[in-house]
């Protein structure tokens, strides 16, 4: 029995509602993103962020940017950042992100004094489509001794399929700074002698653990934290029918076979969340990659200049057998951090997973409060929630006779002001730097992580192994597959225009091959039957009367027997609904 939806003379309201129904509108309102493409330059080679030794300088806490010639240093060859004229790092790839106007000043002023590199290691966007499905053909048995052969036109193939796949060894997003674009292949077309066609090559889209993926500019869709993790994220379109398919009792020669059915598609955002249970933090050149390098067995690049580490650093430190803590070391934290100067804006986000964090303070600096109290207000400035999370003070660098000297007056400040006892140690020859690991092991115990993750787990498909992290894809398939008699009428205010707008009926009309004789009369049998001619009819519909399904305008005409639409031409109802439907 057909049934038809509630109608609505809004025909502004119809079409949202359309647009999250029909996967083909929705392909219409994102296309002109599309070709505002985030484009970037390649990846530099890991070895261009090592840099050789050289001079000690003393960088103050106000310097928002790394000195001239550390700049130079730090531009790999095909990149270029030139030093604006009021002293900022600028960006000589102008190839990102051109989306409108205002986000863009938002990100340049975040962005300051930031490489691209950094910007863009821990987000991306990226387009992916599923394939179209491959169309059905129709034809005819041709055999010596059999004069009138059946129907034998195969089915197309299916559409590759799209998906996004954990890789361990992947740490940052840069690799879609370049490759940007992910299509999933078409499937084949059917052929003759009941040969269907073979499916489309189906696209796995690797990314690193612990990458967000939402809907561009919409819902959060997956959280995949865990190598191996792979989740289906569009299923390819369903091959069209071929005429074999389509044979019947009523109609024994049909010559009728469907278009495949069109991919998805969609533009994702990727945000890369560390997962890290500690974070090493504190100001440029303290020395936290040189205490993550002795405390663990990551090797991060090391120098004697503020801007070493650009990237974020993991390292896993292990107690017993069966205990480990990972341990991000981050770029070095400036005043101006949460307005997005120096690096601070671009990782600090990736602190919000630590449970606890390690501040490393260089005991060598003319003021080490000062600095300790600069890096804590960025941090409570970023986020309060932040700035609320336990932390080990560990006072560096004491092997310098500059740190003895401070050492006193900065172990009685924070005792007094703070109520904090600070560690001392020199990760250069690693003396006290176990006792600053063990602190951080205790603190870490007592204070697990309560996340998000686990509230919501299946919503996001993440950690639990036993979550579905195909359900985007299923969520997808059953919009897709929405019965054909769930539609919406409404009516151009003031005109005989009316519109009729479903899931079903959408994807009908697509697959639809006109091209064949009987695509016609099974159109117009479908309408009948899935209660569309009785809907207007019943709403007032009159002779002459436009009406939209899907894109394609018809004219109604008034049939005898009371109420159809009809295509252009006649309207046909001598002919039964094709059994398949
Ligand atoms: N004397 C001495 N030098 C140290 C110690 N720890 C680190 N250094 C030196 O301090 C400089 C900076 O060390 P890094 O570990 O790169 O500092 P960082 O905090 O990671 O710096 P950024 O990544 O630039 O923020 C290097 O030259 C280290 O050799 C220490 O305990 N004693
Ligand atoms: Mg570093």
């Amino acid at each position: 029995m057909a049934s038809f939806s509630p109608i609505s003379f809004n025909v502004t309201a119809v079409f949202a509602s359309r647009s999250k129904l029909n996967p083909n509108e929705q392909r219409n309102l994102r296309r002109p993103e599309g070709g505002e493409a985030t484009t970037f330059t390649r990846l530099p080679p890991k070895g261009d962020f090592v840099f050789g030794d050289s001079a000690v300088q003393v960088v103050r806490l106000s310097d928002s940017k790394p000195p001239a010639s550390r700049a130079e240093k730090l531009i790999p060859e095909f990149e270029r950042y030139e030093l604006g004229s009021d002293g900022e790092f600028d960006d000589g790839d102008e190839e990102y992100s051109d989306e409108e106007e205002e986000e863009e000043e938002e990100i340049q002023e975040k962005g300051k004094g930031v490489p691209a590199v950094m910007r863009c290691f821990d987000r991306a966007k990226i387009y992916v489509k599923s394939g179209d499905g491959g169309d059905g053909v129709v034809a005819f048995r041709r055999e010596k001794f059999v004069p009138l052969g059946g129907p034998s036109g195969g089915d197309g193939g299916r559409g590759g399929d799209v998906y996004l796949e954990v890789d361990g060894s992947m740490n940052s997003l840069l690799p879609f700074r370049k490759n940007v674009h992910f299509r999933a292949g078409r499937g084949k077309h059917g052929q003759g002698q009941q040969r269907n066609g073979a499916k489309g090559e189906s696209v796995v889209v690797k990314v690193p653990p612990g990458t967000v993926v939402r809907e561009s500019g919409g819902d959060l869709l997956l959280e995949l934290l865990h190598p191996g993790q792979k989740a289906l994220l569009l299923p390819g379109g369903r091959g069209g029918r071929g005429n074999f398919s389509f044979k019947s009792g009523n109609n024994k020669v049909p010559k009728i076979a469907e278009n495949g059915e069109e991919g998805l598609d969609m533009w994702l955002e990727l945000e890369l969340k560390l997962v890290a249970d500690v974070g090493i933090i504190g100001a440029p050149n303290a020395g936290k990659s040189t205490f993550l390098s002795v405390i663990s067995a990551a090797q991060p690049a090391i120098a004697d200049y503020p801007f070493t580490t650009l990237l974020p650093n993991l390292g896993v430190v292990s107690f017993d057998y069966d205990s480990t803590m990972v341990v991000a070391d981050l770029p070095g934290l400036l005043e101006g951090a949460h307005r997005g100067f120096g690096l601070g804006h671009e990782f600090l986000r990736h602190t919000e997973r630590c449970s606890i964090l390690v501040h490393v303070v260089d005991g060598s600096s003319d003021q080490p409060l000062y600095e300790f109290d600069a890096v804590r207000l960025e941090l409570e400035m970023f986020d309060p929630e932040l700035a609320k999370k336990p932390y080990v003070v560990a006072f560096n660098k004491t092997d310098l006779p500059a740190a003895s000297r401070n050492w006193p007056s900065f172990e009685n400040a924070l005792r007094e002001t703070h109520g904090i006892e600070p560690l001392p140690m020199s990760a250069a020859t690693r003396d006290g730097t176990q006792r600053v690991v063990n602190a951080a092991y205790e603190l870490w115990k007592r204070n697990p992580m309560t996340t998000d993750d686990d509230d919501d787990d299946e919503r996001r498909g993440g950690r639990n192994p036993g979550t579905n992290l195909n359900r985007v894809a299923d969520e997808m398939e059953k919009q897709r597959s929405a019965p054909i008699n769930e539609f919406v009428i409404a009516q151009e205010a003031g005109t005989g225009t009316w519109h009729v707008s479903g899931a079903g009926l959408e994807r009908f009309v697509q697959m639809t091959n006109w091209r064949y004789r009987d695509s016609e009369r099974r159109f117009q049998n479908v309408l009948e039957a899935c209660g569309v001619d009785r809907s207007l009819a019943r709403l007032g519909v009159k002779e002459g009367d436009t009406v939209v399904i899907a894109g394609m305008e018809l004219i109604w005409h008034d049939s005898k027997n009371g109420g159809a639409t009809s295509r252009k031409k006649s309207f046909l109802s001598d002919d039964s609904i094709d059994s398949d439907l």
